[in-house]
């Protein structure tokens, strides 16, 4: 069984039940723990450490050398100790000069350990540096629709969880890996030219060993995974409690979410029992193993010094090897374990690295010039999945400075159209223009910098509202944030609050009112001083005082500019120069409040609606 079947085959009862709560909080792609060894991902993921391979592995190479030798050449000097020193000669001058050989051996041991380690680390953080890096690049480059399909917090995982997995390989892994290899043959050259048969027979363990070791330690690892898997559930859950708490408690649902959470934290309990049992299994097998090798060592042994074959020396020194031959072996099948976690981490973070923005500079494309603001849409057809068309041959005209609310029904288009101006996808069929320029032929950087978005959930950042402000335009000066904030009627509310400007605000702006998040966000985008300006209005009813400051607001931010506005508020549609009706991607009315009122259609229906509910 795969381990990802394994895994989702262990959904708790308690959770099945709910239906959907076990899908709820895990991202399924994320749930994969190993894949088969694959050599060109392989070597994909190890050409991140050539830049500094070339000048640090031929050091770490000597290093290890250094290393080895002077590891396998203490049980030697040890046998020397005990034959020539102490059973032959009786020379303490001997064994004096042997054992300060060793003390300077393992002085060398320890500092070409301690260089070694130094440089992995520096190639290991390089790589680390350089993988981040480019996939963080990468992912700010993605078009909407890969994240459309994409939860936020998988993108999260990647960025996270999958590079951290792969440092202890870059870290330690590899060289582990070529160290435990170089010392495992020169052991069992050693072994073999000592005495074969002895060798041969400490080796008969070696794939019991090895087999306990590799299995073992993939059952250990899967058992975390599922911990693993469990306490990110629960982390989700509270992080989605916390989030939700307002609901949650205003249809006192908390008993609800007591009990989801109880079954979860049951359940991480079981999963982390049964791992941590598991895991104390291991270190008892393994020495049990050991136990039998060295059984067989010195009952064999024993015979080959009554039988003159071998000396006691020489059985300790084949002692002290065999002892170094299980760390390394022991080490592969860890390292094994760790390859194959890799290999799955590098596939996600390939897959993402490999993903090409739909929406991107064509050859040649030239930035745009200075925006005047005429913008049309020719047959625009637009289609988010392929043969279901969200915009079905739009027609539209905007002239220079003017202001276009966008009404109609929810799911009618009215977003998709907003998120085409800025070209966040590309069209299916027909053209877009920006003063008689396709928006396809012009740099991505040119056009979206002179587009300014409001969006509906405005944003409000940790910091102070200074700072908020400023993020329109991070080289503004202060006079140019106040001037912004009182064109917008917001510096009255600003300088009432405890510090003024330098009001620290809590992330997404929890201690403002609704309108007054708004209010920032316009100053926001007056400071930013775009020449095409969209706007998402928010649907939330506010008071009618706030409302009039924030249509007088919107009247100075929409001066001079073309604008596009999802328009909620009649205040806000009665203004605005021209209103266009969508109704199931298509433009069903087109004109001004009176002349659409007269009209009698979907429009006046959609007022009418609207007052009926006031
Ligand atoms: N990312 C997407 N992937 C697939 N289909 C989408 C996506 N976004 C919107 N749609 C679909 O496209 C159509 C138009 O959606 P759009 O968001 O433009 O409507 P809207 O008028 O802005 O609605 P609302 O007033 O509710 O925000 C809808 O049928 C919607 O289901």
């Amino acid at each position: 069984m795969s381990t990802q079947t394994e895994l989702a085959g262990k959904q708790e009862p308690g959770l099945k039940k709910k239906q959907g709560l076990s899908d709820r909080f895990v991202y399924k792609d994320d749930d994969a723990i190993d894949k088969a060894f694959d050599w060109r991902q392989f070597r994909r993921l190890f050409s991140y450490m050539r830049p500094y391979a070339k000048q640090l592995l031929p050091l770490i190479i000597l290093m290890m050398i250094l290393g080895t030798i002077t590891k396998l050449t203490v049980p030697y000097l040890t046998s020397l100790a005990i034959d020539k020193a102490i059973v032959k000669e009786g020379s303490l001058k001997l064994l004096y000069l042997i054992t300060a050989s060793v003390i300077l051996l393992y002085l060398i041991q320890w500092a070409a350990s301690a260089y070694r380690i130094k440089f992995t680390n520096i190639i290991g953080q390089k790589v680390i540096y350089d993988l981040r890096s480019d996939l963080f690049r990468h992912i700010q480059k993605l078009s909407f629709n890969f994240y459309d399909k994409r939860p936020a917090g998988s993108v999260l995982v990647r960025v996270t969880n999958d590079v951290n997995s792969l440092q202890d390989l870059f870290t330690n892994g590899v060289v582990n890996l070529m160290i435990d290899c170089v010392q495992l043959v020169g052991i069992v050259i050693i072994l073999l030219m000592v005495n074969w048969k002895l060798g041969l027979a400490v080796m008969i363990t070696v794939p019991i060993m090895f087999f306990i070791s590799t299995k073992l330690r993939q059952t250990i690892r899967i058992a975390w995974q599922v911990v693993r898997t469990k306490n990110s559930r629960i982390n989700s859950h509270l992080n989605e409690s916390i989030q939700g708490i307002r609901v949650t408690q205003a249809y006192t649902q908390e008993q609800e979410n007591m009990n989801y959470f109880d079954v979860m934290n049951k359940d991480s309990k079981k999963s982390w029992d049964k791992a941590s049992a598991m895991n104390q299994m291991f270190g008892p097998l393994i020495e049990i193993t050991g136990g039998i090798g060295s059984f067989i060592l010195f009952w064999l042994g024993a015979y080959l010094i009554q039988s003159g074959e071998i000396t006691i020396g020489l059985l300790v020194a084949f002692s002290n090897y065999v002892g170094n031959f299980w760390d390394p072996i022991n080490r592969l099948g860890q390292m094994y374990n760790q390859l194959l976690v890799a290999m799955a981490s590098s596939e996600r973070i390939f897959e993402f690295i490999d993903e090409q923005p739909s929406v991107t500079d064509k050859p040649g494309a030239k930035p745009i010039p200075t925006i005047n603001g005429n913008i049309q849409f020719d047959h625009v057809v637009f289609e988010y999945e392929k043969g279901r068309a969200a915009l079905k041959g739009i027609n539209l005209q905007v002239q220079a400075g003017q202001s276009v609310a966008l009404v109609g029904h929810t799911g009618s288009g009215k977003s998709t159209i907003i998120n085409l101006v800025s070209r966040f996808y590309d069209i299916t069929q027909g053209r877009i223009t920006i003063d008689g320029v396709d928006i396809r032929d012009v740099t991505l950087q040119s056009l979206r910098s002179q587009i300014g978005i409001v969006l509906q959930d405005t944003f409000i950042f940790s910091g102070t509202i200074r700072d908020n402000i400023r993020f329109g335009r991070l080289d503004a000066t202060d006079e140019e944030v106040e001037a912004a904030a009182k064109a917008v009627d917001a510096h009255d509310f600003i300088t009432q609050m405890p510090g003024g400007y330098e009001t620290e605000v809590e992330e997404r702006g929890s201690a403002l009112s609704m309108g007054q998040r708004q209010l920032l966000s316009f100053a926001r985008a007056l400071l930013a001083n775009p020449r095409i300006l969209i706007l998402d209005e928010a649907t939330a009813s506010i008071d009618t005082e706030t409302e009039l400051k924030i249509q007088e607001a919107l009247k100075v931010l929409l001066q001079g500019r073309s604008s596009f506005i999802v328009a909620h508020r009649l205040s806000t549609i009665r203004h605005a120069d021209h209103i266009v009706v969508l109704d199931h991607g298509e433009i069903k009315e087109e004109g001004n409040h009176d002349q659409l009122m007269k009209h009698q259609g979907i429009y006046s229906g959609l007022i009418e609606a609207q007052f009926r509910f006031l």
